[in-house]
């Protein structure tokens, strides 16, 4: 069955740029215990720690798709917002899960700065784990949706998180047990939007980054997600694909597996050929291990094989590198060398 989704609205991706070597894991045989469909997905996870989830034939993958064209149209509005109203829930209400923008050269027809914006909303706040921080009307009307979604997200997260556990011969639900969506983590949904703007070399070297979290669960409508090729270090784009989340791995599991598994650089520039001049917005679920789990290599497994390496042997929770890693002294990259100081003045995910 193909699920219906609006990207087809959109003018096309088009079909004459080299596009990035991404495997299509399909979640209802991995859901189905499909040998070869996990094996493909941790194949995927060492090389390119970049898959796309096909979400057609399961339940709960449709159920997300569905969720995304839903919070797709909800994050519109939202970003439609008069910046004032959106500033309400700014960083002075909670540095992270917050507002956020950076403003463009370029203006709107009413002179106003063009904004960068994104919206970073609190799993803990949208399953009940703690005290609600404020936020926008339009996000309580839609409180239903929103943990349908976090938990359905959550789920195919596990899912994933129990593949590579067997694949990494950790004692059963060693990783889910660093995950547990009762707990306390960073985990949040993210509103993305970015207004229509010429590539600025700059701004977009800025935006290099890997996701250091653990697994991150991506829709965006229009092209303009690149990562670097690990092969031949070139830039190449990920496609859109209707009905498929874009999952990538973030440097906890690289710190967690002693670098057997990878998190990939990527960037987002501006949308290629016919989709350029529309403003891009992305959805994205981003997984964290629990707050007061201490970020270093796993025992157990083939991790044990893993040789040694001096660096990095402090210890840090998961929510301090977090905080450290998004606002403090530990900005920078995973790459094929280790971890890279990068951007002081930027912040990012
Ligand atoms: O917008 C996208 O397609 C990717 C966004 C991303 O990489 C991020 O928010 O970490
Ligand atoms: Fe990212």
């Amino acid at each position: 069955m193909t699920i219906r989704t609006s990207h087809s609205t959109l003018p096309p991706f088009p079909d004459d740029i080299v596009t990035a070597p991404l495997v299509s894991v399909s979640l209802a045989k991995l859901e189905a215990d499909d040998k070869a469909e996990e094996d493909a997905f941790f194949e995927a996870s060492k090389k390119l720690g970049f898959v796309y989830l096909d979400m057609t034939g399961s339940t709960r993958g449709e159920r997300i798709v569905d969720g995304a064209e839903k919070l797709h149209k909800i994050q519109q509005e939202f970003f439609k917002l008069p910046n004032e109203v959106k500033e309400k829930y700014g960083t002075s209400m909670d540095r992270f899960y917050a507002y956020h923008y950076s403003v463009h050269v370029t203006r709107d027809p009413n002179g106003q700065p063009l904004r960068n914006e994104h919206y970073n909303m609190r799993k803990d706040d949208i399953v009940g784990n703690c005290e609600r921080l404020p936020c926008p009307q339009m996000i309580l009307d839609n409180q239903e949706l929103l943990e349908t979604y976090v938990r359905d997200c959550r789920a195919v997260i596990d899912l994933m998180l129990e593949d590579l556990n067997t694949h990494l011969e950790l004692p059963p639900g060693t990783l889910g047990n660093l995950h547990r969506i009762t707990e306390r983590s960073g985990d949040h949904a993210r509103f993305v939007q970015a207004p229509v703007s010429p590539w600025d070399d700059k701004r977009i070297s800025l935006g290099e980054h890997t996701d250091f979290g653990t697994l991150t669960i991506l829709f965006n409508w229009l092209g303009g997600l690149q990562i670097r090729h690990p092969e031949t270090n070139e830039w190449v784009y990920v496609k859109p694909v209707p009905g498929c989340a874009v999952v990538n791995l973030g440097d906890a599991l690289v710190k967690f597996t002693a670098g057997i598994l990878r998190s990939n650089i990527h960037r987002v520039v501006p949308p290629p050929g016919q989709q350029a001049g529309i403003p891009r917005n992305s959805l994205v679920y981003f997984s964290r291990p629990e707050d007061v789990v201490i970020m270093k290599r796993l025992k157990g497994g083939i991790i044990d094989a893993q040789p040694e390496t001096a660096a990095e042997t402090e210890e840090i929770t998961s929510h301090d590198w977090i905080m450290r890693r998004a606002h403090g002294d530990l900005r920078g990259i995973y790459t094929a060398k280790g971890f890279e100081f990068k951007f002081p003045e930027q912040s990012r995910s």
